[in-house]
């Protein structure tokens, strides 16, 4: 009984630390003949309503090279503002819906998602930005006017938005208290998987930034790189940032590329082959390549395939950087056409999954992906690792990866092959091969990781990993 209080409330405390998770700028841009602001928020709009009504991934609105129209118009600045306001509107889109109601004498009329939009950028900005409190509500009241589908609820959101800052502290407190959760359909997936109460700390893990985490080129430089980056040594290696807002282009190491960003649970499959030096390795999906240079960096002749040439042309940029290129071939292919000369002694397939795990960094996940999405990619999947298998060498080791929470893309697949007549055998993870994450080992011997796990006490913003899971198979020679 103790025990569970205690959770709830570091649970509590989670939530009331993830009350300013940016602090963003406030000052605004003038965009020309607009109200300085508005274009931002304008924007703002219109990428939340393509993510929610679309499910368009945030990461493609905001691309820098090929994003939307209106977010590549707007100066650095506004870009950071609109992508922090966008962040805590998908992070905490299930509480602002349950301030917007609970503000509202009668619901919203239905298909309003444009007025709820507006509404939703206003109160994530009231609630959880440094914005002041005058430009949330002006910018907001001006879009409704300015919006012909609008102009009619310009005094309602008026009328909402400066109720939000009025009552500012008391709803901030509700929220702090309530049991954090997201979409319906994820919250409910995440307690039947894992139980009411570490749903409830991986919903309070997605509600704060991830760490900047780094993995070191050379291992034995790693001490070295954390006195310089002012990160921390994790016991498995990783370094880590408390907070990941860095512009990492300016860190130490950067350009030598003594370093590349990557979460501590998705640099776990790689090392799980352990030796590769002098080996074949094979990364099936490989791009944009995070696996394929530890794969190098361990000094394998790797061979980097995926079928995406955008992104294999991102991997190459980033070992071009890392200086690991000479130890890498590419082949941009499906994994389903690919027909290699000889076999591989180490092949990782880090197949594509929902990418639940990475909802820290990613939170229109639940609100973008849908049950079926991971029902159709965990038969994609099964098959993709049967095709994998027919790339490892006799004694060769295959590694099947991914960044979802859900077992379906993770444990089930791997359970289905391995117990499939294939030549194939479960080499168990030993605890050695994670140092520091051995709660993280299932009894078959699989890897998962959730953000609820490297929970730290006393150290929160340095706590949590990708959601993650790893399974080790060796071919029979
Ligand atoms: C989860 S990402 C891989 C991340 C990468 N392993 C890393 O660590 O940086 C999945 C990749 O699979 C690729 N992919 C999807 N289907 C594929 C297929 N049939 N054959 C090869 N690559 C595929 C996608 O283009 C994407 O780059």
């Amino acid at each position: 009984m103790n025990d569970q209080k205690s959770k709830r409330d570091e649970v509590r405390a989670r939530n009331k630390k993830a009350r300013a998770p940016h602090q963003a700028e406030t000052k605004y841009s003038d965009d020309g003949a607009n109200k300085p602001g508005l274009a931002t928020r304008r924007t703002a709009h219109r990428l939340l309503g393509a993510i929610i009504e679309t499910n368009t991934s945030f990461d493609a609105l905001t691309d820098d090279a090929h994003g939307h129209p209106h977010y590549l118009a707007l100066d650095r600045r506004d870009r950071a503002l609109l992508r922090a306001i966008l962040m805590v509107a998908l992070r905490f889109r299930a509480e602002l819906s349950d301030v917007l109601d609970s503000f509202i004498d009668k619901p919203l009329p239905a298909g309003a998602t444009a007025l709820q939009t507006v509404l939703h950028v206003a109160l994530a900005q009231i609630l959880f930005l440094d914005v002041p409190d005058h430009s949330a509500v002006d910018l907001a009241v001006e879009s409704a006017n300015r919006d012909p589908r609008l102009k009619r609820f310009a005094s309602l959101v008026n009328a909402v938005t400066r109720r939000a800052v009025r009552s500012k502290q008391k709803v901030l407190d509700k929220i702090a208290q309530a049991i954090p959760r997201s979409s319906p359909w994820f919250s409910e997936r995440l307690i039947e998987i894992y139980g009411a109460e570490k749903a409830a700390e991986i919903e309070a893990m997605h509600r704060i930034e991830a760490p900047l985490d780094f993995t070191v080129k050379n291992t034995g430089e790693a001490e070295k790189w954390a006195e310089a980056l002012e990160a921390e040594l994790l016991p498995f290696g990783t370094l880590r940032r408390p907070h990941g807002d860095a512009d990492i282009t300016q860190l130490a190491g950067f350009d030598e590329g003594a370093w590349w960003v990557q979460d501590a649970a998705a640099a776990l499959p790689a090392k799980l082959f352990g030796d590769l030096n002098g080996k074949r390795a094979l990364d099936l999906c490989a791009a944009p390549g995070g696996k394929t240079a530890q794969l190098a960096a361990a000094g394998a002749k790797v061979t980097a395939l995926d079928m995406s040439a955008n992104r294999l042309k991102r991997l190459d940029e980033n070992l071009a950087r890392l200086g690991l290129n000479e130890n890498c071939q590419t082949v941009v292919s499906s994994l389903f056409d690919f027909a290699p000369e000889e076999l591989f002694d180490a092949v990782l397939l880090d197949a594509p999954c929902s990418s639940t795990g990475t909802v820290r960094r990613h939170p229109d996940v639940p609100w973008t992906k849908t049950p079926e999405d991971i029902a159709k990619l965990a038969e994609l999947q099964a098959r993709m690792l049967t095709k994998a298998a027919q790339f490892v060498a006799l004694d060769g080791v295959l590694i099947f990866s991914n960044c979802s929470l859900d077992p379906l893309e993770g444990e089930d697949v791997a359970r289905v092959f391995a117990d499939a007549d294939n030549g194939f055998d479960v080499v168990p993870v030993v605890a050695a091969a994670i140092t520091g994450l051995e709660t993280c080992l299932t009894p078959e011997g699989f890897v998962r990781t959730t953000p609820a796990d490297f929970n730290r006490e006393g150290n929160f913003d340095g706590s949590g990993l990708d959601g993650f899971f790893a399974a080790v198979f060796k071919r029979r020679g």
